[in-house]
């Protein structure tokens, strides 16, 4: 049985993602932060962590990156995809609604809607989702923005379903565990993700793209974090299509590194929309087995 902890309480979205990679028998474990969740896999209290890393609407999550960037490392070996609309719950028989409690994401992405529906009503960030709804039970709050499964979880009343000022939103969950484990077989489909430290001087990101470029390897995700102990210097961090098992991206990688010996290798995991990657001409596999193949002919004496 494998223990995974998860960004909770229970009823949030990152529960929903745990339960869709958890396998048969797995043991959830709600914590109430993403860095409590993180900290459970690296000190070994549980197997693996489940968190959320970026939306469709609001961008990337910044606790998980700024917790994956530093401390123990840690590997994604698996992801998910869900898509995000929210129900509107409150105690039963409310009739005011004058606060609406959420995590900052949720709200964000019903701004609109609160406009429109609840005029006036103020928006308070909670921790999470079912953060907001174990508020409201409290009666700290008078309305929560929660995942749809939360209802099953609180003694809520559900008044509005399917809210979101955004079609179509979508929110990226990884299952991270502590390294020196196998990792997961390359599919043909699979992302690998990096975070650099790139040098505060002319051209030293552009370097470090240039090389995923000139291998044809397409990036799904770049952002920037703030490096946090010197103001003006930042962390890239940089996903791209590929699993380091396939040559082209171990080439890829030893170029990186030969480039910034700061740069922490975050996984390679099989995609979860299936999206297979889009190799450039010349920059398959067997072009960069072919190539290493000739050179070491060379260094025989045998090809010239
Ligand atoms: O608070 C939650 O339920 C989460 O899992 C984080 C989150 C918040 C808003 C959209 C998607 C995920």
């Amino acid at each position: 049985m494998t223990r995974i902890a998860y960004f909770g309480p229970e009823g949030t979205f990152t529960e929903q993602a745990a339960r869709s990679l958890a396998a048969d028998g797995d043991e959830l474990v709600p914590f109430e932060t993403i860095p409590l969740a993180l900290s459970a896999v690296r000190k070994g209290e549980t197997d693996a962590a489940c968190v959320p890393v970026e939306n469709s609407v609001e961008g990337v999550v910044p606790a998980t990156l700024d917790t994956l960037a530093e401390g123990e490392p840690l590997i994604a070996f698996a992801e998910a995809l869900l898509p995000v609309h929210f129900s509107v719950l409150t105690r039963p028989g409310t009739t005011e609604i004058r606060t609406v409690a959420s995590h900052p994401h949720a709200l964000a992405q019903v701004r609109l809607w609160v406009e429109a529906n609840l005029p006036g009503a103020r928006s308070v960030a909670t921790s999470s989702t079912a953060a907001a709804a174990v508020a409201v039970q409290r009666g700290d709050f008078d309305a929560a923005v929660t995942a749809p499964v939360a209802v099953q979880h609180y003694p809520l009343e559900v008044r509005a379903t399917e809210v979101a000022d955004v079609r179509d939103a979508r929110t990226r969950f990884l299952l991270v565990r502590r390294p020196r484990q196998p990792l997961p077989e390359p599919t043909g489909a699979d992302r690998t993700s990096i975070v650099a430290a790139a040098a505060n001087r002319t051209g030293a990101l552009a370097e470090l793209l240039t090389e995923l470029a000139g291998r044809g390897i397409n990036l799904t995700r770049l952002d920037a974090r703030p490096a946090r102990g010197n103001f003006g210097e930042y962390r890239f961090f940089i996903d791209f299509e590929g699993h380091v098992a396939e040559p082209r991206i171990g080439d890829a990688l030893t170029a990186l590194r030969r480039r910034c010996r700061n740069v922490r290798f975050l996984g390679s995991h099989p995609r979860a929309d299936g999206v297979r990657a889009t190799i450039a001409e010349s920059a398959g596999n067997e072009d960069f087995v072919d190539a290493a193949d000739w050179v070491a002919a060379v260094r025989r004496g045998e090809q010239a």
